[in-house]
This record gives C-alpha cells, sequence and structure tokens, in this order.
C-alpha cells in the first residue's frame, strides 16, 4: 500500500476564549486526496478548529503542520498561563518534561514538540499563499464587486506580490494569464454569463458556488468548506456531493470540511472527526461513526437535516 502523504495534521490544538475552551487537544490528520468530515453538535467548536487552521485565531495551545512542516504553534503565555483549562499546557514549551525512563520513541517525540517555547503565528494571508483556502458558514463576498472581480482579486492575493503592488505592476502577460485563469473557473462554476453581476445580485446558489470560485483562485492544495450545503433543498444537496467529487479531481485538492446534513457527510466523506464540547469523541470511517454509540448519543441521534 502507498504511503499515506500528510497534508494537514493538528496536535494538542487547544482554543481558549476568557474561561471557555473551545477545542480541547485536537489531533487529527488530513491526508492528500482525501475528504474529511468534522462534524458535531453546533457549538462543539468545529468552526473554532477551521479559524484555527487558517490563522484567524491563534490557537491557546498546540500545533499544526501543512506537508509535514510546522507552520503554527502556541503554548499557554501570560495571564492564560495562570488560567489555561486545557490539556498538555507545558508540551510545547522548555518546561515539558519526561517522567521516567525515556524510551527512543519518546525522546523523539519530545523533540518533535518542543522547541523552546518558540511560537509560530501567521497571518491568514500567508496561509491562503502557502495553499489552504476556505468557505464560510454564512458566505463572505466582496458585494460590492462583479462576480469576476470577486475571483481575479483572490488570483492577486495568490501572487507573489501584495494586492496593491501587483495591481499596479504585474506585467500586462500576467494581467492576461490571471484573466484567462479567471474565466476558466467562472466558466467552470457556471457562472460565466454573470461575470458583470455584483456579487450580492447572485441567487443563493450561485453565490455559493462563487465562493468556492474564489477559493480555488487562491490555487489551494487543501480546501475546507463550512458547512457547504448550509440552505439548500435534498436535490442541491445530492448534487453537491458530485461537485464536491468533481473539484477534489479536477484542482487535485485535498477536503475538509464541516457539515450537518448526515447523507451528505457519510455518503462523501473518507474519514469523519466528531466533536462534542470541544473534545474529539470519536473518529474513523462512515460506517464505523454511524454505529458509534458515542456519536448517536452527542449527536447522530439529535441531529436534524435542515
Ligand atoms: N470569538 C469567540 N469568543 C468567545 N467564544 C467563542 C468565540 N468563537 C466561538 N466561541 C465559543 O466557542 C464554542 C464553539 O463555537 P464554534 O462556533 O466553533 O462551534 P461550531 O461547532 O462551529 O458550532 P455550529 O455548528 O453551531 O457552527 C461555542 O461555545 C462558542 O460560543
Amino acid at each position: 500500500m502507498r504511503e499515506r502523504e500528510h497534508v494537514l495534521q493538528l496536535e494538542n490544538i487547544t482554543m481558549q476564549f476568557g474561561g471557555v475552551v473551545a477545542v480541547n487537544n485536537l489531533s487529527l490528520e488530513v491526508n492528500k486526496g482525501e475528504i474529511v468530515a468534522l462534524i458535531g453538535p453546533n457549538g462543539a467548536g468545529k468552526t473554532t478548529a477551521f479559524n484555527v487552521i487558517t490563522g484567524v485565531y491563534q490557537p491557546t495551545n498546540g500545533q499544526a503542520l501543512f506537508h509535514d512542516k510546522v507552520y503554527l504553534r502556541n503554548h499557554p503565555q501570560g495571564k492564560m498561563k495562570k488560567g489555561y483549562k486545557g490539556e498538555n499546557g507545558l508540551l510545547y514549551t522548555s518546561e515539558y518534561k519526561l517522567e521516567g525512563q525515556k524510551t527512543k520513541e519518546e525522546e523523539k517525540q519530545r523533540d518533535h514538540y518542543v522547541f523552546s517555547n518558540h511560537v509560530l503565528a501567521p497571518t491568514p494571508d500567508h496561509i491562503t499563499k502557502m495553499g489552504i483556502a476556505r468557505t464560510f458558514q454564512n458566505i463572505r463576498l466582496w458585494k460590492s464587486m462583479t462576480v469576476f472581480d470577486n475571483v481575479i482579486i483572490a488570483k492577486h492575493m495568490r501572487a507573489k506580490h501584495n494586492v496593491f503592488s501587483s495591481t499596479f505592476r504585474i506585467s500586462r502577460k500576467e494581467e492576461a494569464r490571471m484573466r484567462e485563469e479567471t474565466e476558466a473557473l467562472l466558466r467552470e462554476q457556471g457562472l460565466w454569463q454573470h461575470r458583470d453581476a455584483l456579487a450580492t445580485g447572485l441567487p443563493y446558489g450561485l453565490q455559493r458556488r462563487l465562493e468556492i470560485a474564489r477559493a480555488l483562485a487562491t490555487e489551494p492544495k487543501l480546501l475546507l468548506l463550512d458547512e457547504p450545503a448550509a440552505g439548500m433543498n435534498p436535490q442541491e444537496t445530492l448534487e453537491l456531493a458530485d461537485f464536491i467529487h468533481e473539484i477534489r479531481d479536477k484542482h487535485h485538492l485535498t477536503i475538509l470540511l464541516i457539515e450537518h446534513h448526515m447523507d451528505l457527510v457519510m455518503n462523501i466523506s473518507d474519514r469523519i472527526y466528531v466533536l462534542d464540547f470541544g473534545s474529539l469523541i470519536a473518529q474513523g470511517l462512515p460506517s464505523e461513526i454511524q454505529k458509534n454509540q458515542h456519536v448517536i448519543d452527542a449527536y447522530l441521534g439529535v441531529v436534524e437535516d435542515e
């Protein structure tokens, strides 16, 4: 069997807001080409996990790796050092000690975690350039811009220079290339005939498509979808499954998604992680998760199709 290629790994991620532990000691991995779902009841911490992965929030503790390279890391500091309610609060500090006799494996593990209090806090912009893109639970488009501009600006964000310098200084050739790629994306998403419309003027379903086109414009390796089926009827939800497979294959993506529509989740996911009150309560294949009594009690037993 081929070795798994890690795209994203979260290790011991805790996100605490004041006294609220929104995500508690979360570890997970997403491998190349996989479609992985993160599910759980309202308030379980799913969106917070996405916000940590994309640099919107700096986690209180833990680290994340993209293609096996640590790109964000933190440990409880300042006031939080006392008020920390999560687990493994010393793991990423030089205060971490291994008790008792150390095996080679434990030593290796320790070296992997401890970087002498070294904190890494990349900005969302940096993370987009690295190759992680997302969509939002509540669609967030640049409302006063046209459909075309929403996508081409995202392309500029992917370019090596920043939006402002690139707007004024990129070569004509590069600009032409970006326009061509934008056209291709809009055609692919069935949005080309709407290119001059304002983003907010589009019907809801097309706004979702535009959000995905804009995410794809940044040429991601990993795409995070936050409730892509929200507001869709059963027929649209069914079509969404095919659509997600299509974009995964066409754009060579790895996908992590949050979703409450269990039919969709069970249909498209290679693996599923289940959160409840910020903590991971189960992980496995869809067939395993469906049968897991803990998950049924915490979530599946009460889930309502939207
Ligand atoms: N910025 C914040 N400040 C304070 N508390 C927050 C913040 N963001 C999230 N929380 C809290 O963290 C917990 C997890 O919220 P989160 O939105 O991540 O859950 P979720 O699983 O995405 O829920 P849903 O399915 O309803 O979207 C909740 O208790 C929420 O109130």
